[in-house]
């Protein structure tokens, strides 16, 4: 088992090695499935929105994007969910001591796509707001299997104009994190519900 000193080294070495970082296991079993049900009872309230795009005005654009999203707010959070805030906050903390990001602030929703949903290929950053430096995604299927599909494809810009193509499989416990403002990134379809938690590490 890994200390969370170990996960947090495990995705900053990624980021600045590969661009993007992914500690598998950030999460539990006995952690990630409350959240999974959380979700589901958010939902099942109705409190689940479909998603928008940019912070200028909200055009549900279901051609680029599918999912339906719940933001979390940290004076409602479920002993649960406290447990996933503390360890992203922790997170941000470390960052801080050995990255010098200046990170201050942070963000997340709950995300649902639905099978045969997408988000097509977009940078997380807003041409009229950079304070989203990092970007972190966390997975709440239990039993992913690679032929569920729902890859998180990550475009990595190569040497002389090229660029490769990396898939993250969005394995249950599983965080990714990259650089919020340099990493083009997609959500492929999958044939089941695909739950995560999704937010960014921002600058004041
Ligand atoms: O769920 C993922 O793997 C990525 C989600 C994403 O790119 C976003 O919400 O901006
Ligand atoms: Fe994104």
């Amino acid at each position: 088992m890994n200390t969370v000193e170990e996960l947090y080294e495990t995705l900053i070495q990624g980021i600045l090695e590969n661009g993007y970082g992914v500690a598998d296991d950030f999460l539990t079993a006995d952690e990630m499935l409350p959240l999974a049900s959380r979700l589901r009872a958010r939902r099942a309230q109705g409190q689940f929105r479909t998603a928008g795009m940019g912070n200028q005005q909200v055009v549900v654009e279901a051609q680029i994007r599918g999912d339906e999203i719940q933001w979390l707010s940290e004076s409602d959070l479920t002993p649960d969910e406290a447990v996933f805030w503390q360890r992203v906050q922790a997170f941000m903390d470390y960052v801080n001591r050995t990255c010098y990001l200046g990170l201050r602030e942070s963000e997340f929703h709950y995300a649902l796509y639905p099978p045969g949903t997408f988000y097509k290929r977009h940078l997380d950053q807003f041409r009229t707001d950079s304070r989203r430096k990092l970007s972190v995604i966390c997975y709440l299927n239990p039993d992913w299997e690679e032929h569920d599909g729902g890859q998180l494809a990550i475009y990595l810009p190569q040497a002389a104009g090229q660029e490769r193509t990396e898939l993250v499989v969005p394995k249950g416990g599983r965080l990714v994190c990259f650089e919020s403002g340099r990493l083009e990134h997609e959500v492929l379809p999958a044939t089941r519900e695909r739950l995560s938690l999704t937010g960014w590490l921002k600058t004041a």
